[in-house]
């Protein structure tokens, strides 16, 4: 079984976009979104993942959210055939942290792969977890954001040394830092540094769940990455549907 979030109560958060985010902004992509998360981002756009009733970790907007209408499970063959059942050719696992569900997500690949053979896989995660030994063959592209100190998120839960020097030797990975302020690039440049990043597979990303905070941000972001060396990516979904669920 797969644990999934929620568009509306009793629908599971499964749709066709356009990737907003990273290397393969603008392709159209199915996204699939699992419930659950190991970290607890101050910021965090998607808190109905995780942030039940009775979960009191700091979140900028205080939302408690009802498990039962957040949360939903279903078999990994139904799974692979409502994605199987859409158009796009891609397909992008998100979260919530959908590396908690490794062994699920291994199956429910290799259904897809009988259903939809040569689909491309992507898979976002918050970088402190490693893939399943099953999933990790299946996945062609692994978008890795570790979190910052804005984050809230303590250091040794948010930035496992193993796992980011890991994450760097990979080719499949690329690092998507979320930034808010200047003080944050100077946290990417210690990781960078620290894990021999290259920056070819490095992106900052501004943090911002509205077009004029991420235009405001973009504009020194862009700057800075075009005397850096360092990739930027916007958030082209929120410009083009705002902050809501199933886009
Ligand atoms: N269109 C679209 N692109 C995305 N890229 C990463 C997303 C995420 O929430 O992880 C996301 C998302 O929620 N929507
Ligand atoms: S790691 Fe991602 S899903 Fe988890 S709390 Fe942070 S932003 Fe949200
Ligand atoms: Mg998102």
């Amino acid at each position: 079984m797969l644990t999934l979030a929620t568009t509306v109560p009793g629908d599971p958060e499964i749709f066709a976009s356009l990737q907003g985010e990273g290397p393969s902004i603008g392709r159209p992509s199915t996204f699939v979104r699992l419930s659950r998360c190991n970290l607890a981002c101050q910021w965090c756009d998607t808190a109905y993942t995780w942030r039940f009733e009775g979960d009191n970790r700091p979140h900028r907007d205080e939302a408690a959210f009802e498990r039962k209408s957040n949360q939903l499970s279903l078999e990994e063959a139904d799974v692979a055939e409502r994605i199987a059942a859409l158009a796009p050719d891609r397909l992008v696992i998100t979260g919530g942290e959908p590396l908690l569900q490794g062994a699920a997500l291994a199956r429910m690949a290799s259904a897809l792969n009988d259903l939809r053979p040569g689909m491309h896989i992507e898979i976002e995660t918050n970088g402190t977890v490693a893939p399943h030994p099953a999933l990790d063959p299946l996945i062609h592209q692994f978008n890795v954001s570790p979190k910052l100190a804005h984050s809230g998120n303590p250091a040794d839960l948010a930035l496992i040394p193993e796992r980011l020097a890991a994450w760097a030797a990979e080719p499949r990975a690329v690092f998507k830092f979320v930034v808010a302020q200047q003080a944050d690039l100077d946290e990417v440049h210690a990781l960078q540094d620290h894990y021999a990043i290259p920056s070819e597979r490095l992106f900052v990303m501004p943090e911002g769940r509205s077009s004029d905070v991420l235009r405001q941000r973009s504009a020194w972001m862009a700057d800075f990455c075009a005397q850096s060396g360092w990739r930027f990516t916007d958030r082209l979904h929120i410009h083009l549907w705002g902050d809501t669920r199933g886009t």
